[in-house]
């Protein structure tokens, strides 16, 4: 059985997480990403204009399966396009011999501009992979069969290196206990409920921030709207139409945010909130905990998932999310 751990580099401000991946005879850096079901990258299909500064699959060392495309675009109006092959796909070890690798004919701005990536590597259910005519899977349920356990972890840090494992928990990792929730996989997404909350060293626990997802995709942690506006009121920050969302001052007095989720409370510290100036060397930051007007659910991103050890387990047939503090 199969199991191994790859490195989460942060990108400036923690903005996107990083890992190594190699396809084929290619290495390239992509942004593991459990918000969507894609594995696509830069290749050499993609236009030369558009692939400035990337790493690129070499899709000669694939099958190409004939007449398939996929296409996707993202909350941010960010977006990729192009054909399907099948090639030998290693993370951290763990190799899947024939994965549906997408290599991109196009590519928007967003992602050109962003030399870190060279794609993503998507992890959430693959009832949502854009692959036609026949959907295909990710990676992880592409390589679950062959896992010591049918799970993957992560182990995402403020400013530093962190990690992803397949098939193993590292008990080295986090400390206390795992607290376990029950997954809606309904669409498509590690979708669980949250309860309670409170601001800084407040216990009362107020309100019930509600239905959520785990997205190694988003940068920030986007939470119902009355929820976003009681911690600003704590945090001494505003709402500035102009940066669109919420400011606060980046003086180091950000008040945590704690969150309970399956009865067991969890620290999201002030200087995660604090998240990055709003131009550099200004003394407001903009904030980590943004509404998620919008949006639908909340979405608990890397401004959350740094703060914890995350378990996207299926090896109890029903899917499961446990948290642990670290
Ligand atoms: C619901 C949205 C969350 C952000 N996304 C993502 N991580 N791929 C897109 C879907
Ligand atoms: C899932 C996310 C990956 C990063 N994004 C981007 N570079 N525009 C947005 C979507």
């Amino acid at each position: 059985a199969q199991s191994g751990t790859v490195a989460a580099d942060p990108q400036q401000y923690d903005q996107a997480y990083l890992s190594p991946v190699t396809i084929g005879n290619s290495q390239l850096m992509l942004d593991f990403d459990t918000g969507s079901a894609d594995l696509w990258a830069f290749s050499n299909e993609t236009p030369a204009s558009e692939s400035v500064g990337h790493a690129k699959y070499d899709s000669s060392t694939g099958t190409e399966l004939q007449g398939y495309s996929w296409s996707i675009t993202y909350g941010d109006q960010s977006g990729a396009a192009g054909n399907v092959y099948a090639d030998k796909v290693v993370v951290g070890g763990v190799t899947a011999t024939k994965q549906a690798v997408e290599a991109a004919t196009s590519i928007s701005t967003s992602f050109s501009d962003n030399t870190d990536s060279d794609g993503l590597l998507g992890l959430a259910f693959s009832s949502i992979n854009t692959v036609t005519p026949k959907q295909q899977t990710t990676f992880f349920d592409t390589v679950k069969p062959t896992l010591a356990k049918a799970l993957f972890t992560c182990d995402l840090k403020q400013g530093n290196a962190g990690s992803y494992t397949f098939g193993y928990i590292d008990t080295s990792k986090y400390t206390g206990s795992v607290t376990y929730v029950p997954v809606d996989d309904s669409q498509g997404f590690w979708s669980f409920t949250a309860g309670g909350y409170s601001v800084g060293s407040d216990n009362a626990t107020s309100g019930s921030v509600g239905v959520s997802i785990a997205d190694t995709g988003t940068s920030l942690l986007y939470l119902p709207a009355a929820v976003a506006k009681a911690y600003y009121a704590k945090a001494g920050g505003k709402f500035d139409n102009q940066q669109g969302g919420y400011t606060l001052p980046c003086n180091g007095n950000a008040p945590d945010f704690n969150v309970a989720i399956g009865g067991k409370t969890f620290v999201v510290p002030g200087s995660y909130i604090a998240y990055a100036p709003i131009t550099s060397g200004s003394q407001t930051c903009f904030g980590g905990i943004q509404a998620n007007t919008g949006i639908g659910f909340n979405i608990f991103g890397d401004v959350f998932l740094k703060a914890v050890y995350a378990i996207f387990d299926v090896s109890q047939g029903a899917p499961r999310l446990g948290f642990a503090a670290q």
